[in-house]
């Protein structure tokens, strides 16, 4: 029996990762882009999928898994529209409040959802190297510096600020610094520092399809799981 294919909305969908989405969602088994939506459209029906602006998501067609890739003031109503339709929601959006990391562990009373501040595998095990180095290097400086594009708009990095959070449950105080340069796609480097010696741990990406297929692979196995709050090592 053939199953069929998980139905994606991609958010976000003009952006640097709905476009790496939309390019690779083709070579991905077993799902369909059946809505794309972004803050304004231009042509209805882009390579055979309908787009939407952000004020037409009430309207989007029915769909099993929302893969969201927008900004902090995009978030609140495609989330909701998940929770409302009981579609999984998977995000890598950072730079996202308080209040929408609780309204996430709200919806995930009602439906599966996944939110990762990066999406690749390399940075799920930078995550638990940060832990145990900082676990065993006690008293050590700890300082995560991080790199990006000229276009990102938040700072320190989500993927930064999730490492701070790993060197924290292992008794570190992680300071941050951020730079801002050409089109560096992510480079996370977390030292940590003592004297007469010091330990670099570095994530260097160089393509954002990584962070897409990541996403993607995520979606598909989601959705239809039951409610819950979800982790990227659930589920890559
Ligand atoms: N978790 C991970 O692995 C990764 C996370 N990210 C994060 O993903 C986010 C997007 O990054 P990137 O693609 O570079 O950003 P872009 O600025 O290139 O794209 C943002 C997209 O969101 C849309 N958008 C913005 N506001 C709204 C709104 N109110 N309603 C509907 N759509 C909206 C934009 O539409 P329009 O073009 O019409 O304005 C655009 O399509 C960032 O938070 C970034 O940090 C990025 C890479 C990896
Ligand atoms: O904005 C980006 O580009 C990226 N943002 C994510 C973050 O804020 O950590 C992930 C990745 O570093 C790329």
């Amino acid at each position: 029996m053939t199953t069929a294919p998980v139905r994606l909305l991609i958010h976000g969908a003009s952006g640097r990762m709905g476009q790496a989405l939309l390019r690779l969602a083709g070579d991905q088994a077993g799902l369909q882009v059946v809505a794309a939506v972004q803050r304004r459209i231009g042509q209805r029906v882009v390579d055979g999928i309908p787009h939407f602006a952000g004020s037409e998501l009430p309207g989007v067609p029915a769909f099993d898994a929302a893969i969201d890739f927008s900004l902090p003031e995009g978030f609140d109503p495609v989330l909701a529209l998940c929770a409302a339709r009981g579609a999984a929601f998977v995000s890598g959006t950072t730079g996202i409040s308080d209040a929408q990391r609780q309204a996430l562990r709200d919806a995930s009373q009602r439906i599966p959802v996944l939110w990762a501040s990066n999406f690749s595998l390399g940075v799920a095990v930078l995550d638990e190297l940060v832990e145990r180095a900082a676990a065993a290097l006690d008293g050590w400086d700890c300082d995560i510096v991080e790199s990006h594009h000229t276009q990102k708009k938040d700072a320190p990095s989500g993927t930064a600020l999730s490492l701070g959070e790993a060197a924290a449950r292992g008794g570190a105080q992680p300071r941050y610094a951020s730079l801002r340069a050409g089109d560096i796609v992510g480079e996370h480097l977390v030292q940590f520092a003592a004297a007469g010696e010091r330990i670099e741990l570095v994530h260097r990406a160089t393509n954002r399809d990584i962070f897409a297929r990541g996403a993607l692979v995520a979606a598909v196995r989601l959705a239809g799981r039951p409610a819950g709050l979800y982790r990227v090592r659930d589920l890559l």
